[in-house]
């Protein structure tokens, strides 16, 4: 039989709750939390039952298959002590409520920072609960710190918190005593496939299920107040640092706008993969062409910009990665508009109808249209996408902006015609 992993000392205190247990969290929050040993997580995923069940049975450790060109090497986290499936609301109320816990780091997607119905079983519902139970608990202060790809994700967060803990002292408690920091978070961390399974098993021996694949470059800007202290992050790299502002344009506009980009206009190409879309030459110009756009809107020294434009090309075009175009292109009535949207009317407002974006965005429609499409609002999309003038619809949907720019939404339902010929 496969060995499998298991601790051989004692595991760090929970001192950190994750909420959205996936790759993204084991291959970036988990790995830099890793570096300070003082430091256990109690992570939960919002539905799944069998990750929380496959990490308990190797006592919350992990192989992080980090691949580059040359070798792959595979490193053991330990840093998640605990896993428990989100239906568990006793075990997070307690967590949550702990004065051990100082922190709540969160992936939950994009599609998940919105308002619930009331009633409904959503992420924020379940961070309100158990912040409701730390209030009622009489416990210490708390950060959270969301690190999903959201223009402003700290600033949103909060004002979602605004929306539904309205108990008048437990609002105010919200208020003065849970601080949220702002982030931005990269690392290309791709779901798990059978083969990187394998691959592990090669390299180690081992057998392990929950493990990950992810690329050697990882970076993490947090801006932020920890009254209760937080782990040793910067050990591993993150930065701290005063306003997230740029660094998030930077990371939404150039890197996630091009995968977005590179996700539909790849699929109508035949492509599968980033690393497959990048290296054909019509969206690698294509590409290019947006990022000259895009990077005339970001405050940062030329030689920045052309620093992380090549590395980009070099993580986007790394074989070792295969990261799926249809996971990216899921859930774009999220992403476009934080992606594509504000370089787009920031270019509308000085007459330009910038080709890539153009492309970009008829290319979505066609995949609303001619493919499985997964998005919070598929069905009211794909319904829209197949009307006589789909950018009208499609794009005023997300976007009520842009409803009066017959210039734009012209070009792109003509581009659309031609898509197939892209
Ligand atoms: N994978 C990456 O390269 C990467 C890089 C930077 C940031 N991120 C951020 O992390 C997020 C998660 O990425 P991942 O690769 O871990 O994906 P994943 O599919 O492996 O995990 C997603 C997690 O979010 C939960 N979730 C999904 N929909 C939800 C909803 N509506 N409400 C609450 N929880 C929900 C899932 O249960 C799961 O725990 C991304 O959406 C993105 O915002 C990912
Ligand atoms: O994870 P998503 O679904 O928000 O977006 C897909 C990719 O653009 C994204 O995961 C990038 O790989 C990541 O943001 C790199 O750090």
């Amino acid at each position: 039989m496969t060995p499998r992993l298991t601790r051989a000392s004692a595991p760090p205190p929970v001192r950190a709750v994750h909420l959205g247990l996936g790759a993204f969290h084991r291959a970036h929050q988990a790995w830099y939390t890793a570096a300070d040993p003082a430091w256990g997580i109690a992570a939960y995923t919002f539905r799944n039952t069998e990750l929380p069940r496959l990490l308990t049975r190797q006592d919350g450790l992990f192989s992080l298959l980090v691949r580059d060109e040359t070798r792959d090497r595979v490193e053991t986290v330990g840093s998640i002590v605990r896993a428990h499936p989100g239906a568990d609301t006793r075990q997070w109320l307690a967590d949550v409520a702990s004065p051990e816990v100082a922190l709540i780091t969160i992936t939950v997607t994009e599609a998940a920072y919105t308002v619930p119905e009331p009633g409904a079983d959503s992420a924020v519902s379940r961070l309100a609960a158990g912040l409701r139970e730390r209030f009622h608990a009489g416990a210490a202060p708390i950060t959270l710190v969301p690190c999903d790809n959201v223009a402003d994700n700290g600033e949103v967060l909060r004002s979602l918190l605004r929306k539904v803990c309205q108990e008048p002292a437990f609002a105010e408690w919200v208020e003065h005593d849970v601080a949220v920091a702002g982030t931005v978070v990269d690392r290309i961390t791709p779901a798990t496939t059978k083969r990187d399974v394998r691959m592990v098993r090669e390299l180690t021996g081992r057998h392990d299920p929950a493990a990950v694949v992810t690329e050697p470059f990882a970076e993490w800007q947090i801006a932020g107040t920890f009254p209760r202290s937080r782990p040793a992050w910067e050990r591993a790299g993150a930065q701290v640092v005063g306003d997230i502002g740029t660094y998030q344009r930077r990371k939404l506009w150039l890197l996630n706008a091009a995968h977005s980009l590179l996700a539909y206009t790849g699929l109508v190409r035949g492509h599968a993969t980033v690393d497959q879309a990048a290296g054909d030459p019509v969206l690698g110009g294509l590409i290019e062409s947006w990022w000259d756009t895009a990077a005339a809107y970001l405050p940062l020294p030329p030689g920045e910009i052309t620093s992380y434009r090549r590395r980009l090309r070099d993580r986007f075009t790394a074989p070792g990665i295969r990261h799926l175009l249809s996971q990216i292109a899921a859930d774009g009535s999220h992403k476009i508009p934080a992606r594509i949207l504000p370089v787009l009317h920031r270019e509308r407002a000085r007459g330009r109808l910038p080709h890539s974006a153009v492309a970009g965005l008829a290319a979505w429609l066609d995949y609303l249209r001619e493919r499985d499409v997964r998005d919070a609002r598929a069905a009211e999309l794909v319904r829209l996408a197949r009307t006589a003038k789909p950018a009208q619809r499609v794009l005023v949907a997300i976007d009520p902006g842009l409803g009066d720019d017959r210039e734009l939404l012209a070009a792109i339902d003509a581009e659309l015609r031609e898509v197939r010929a892209f």
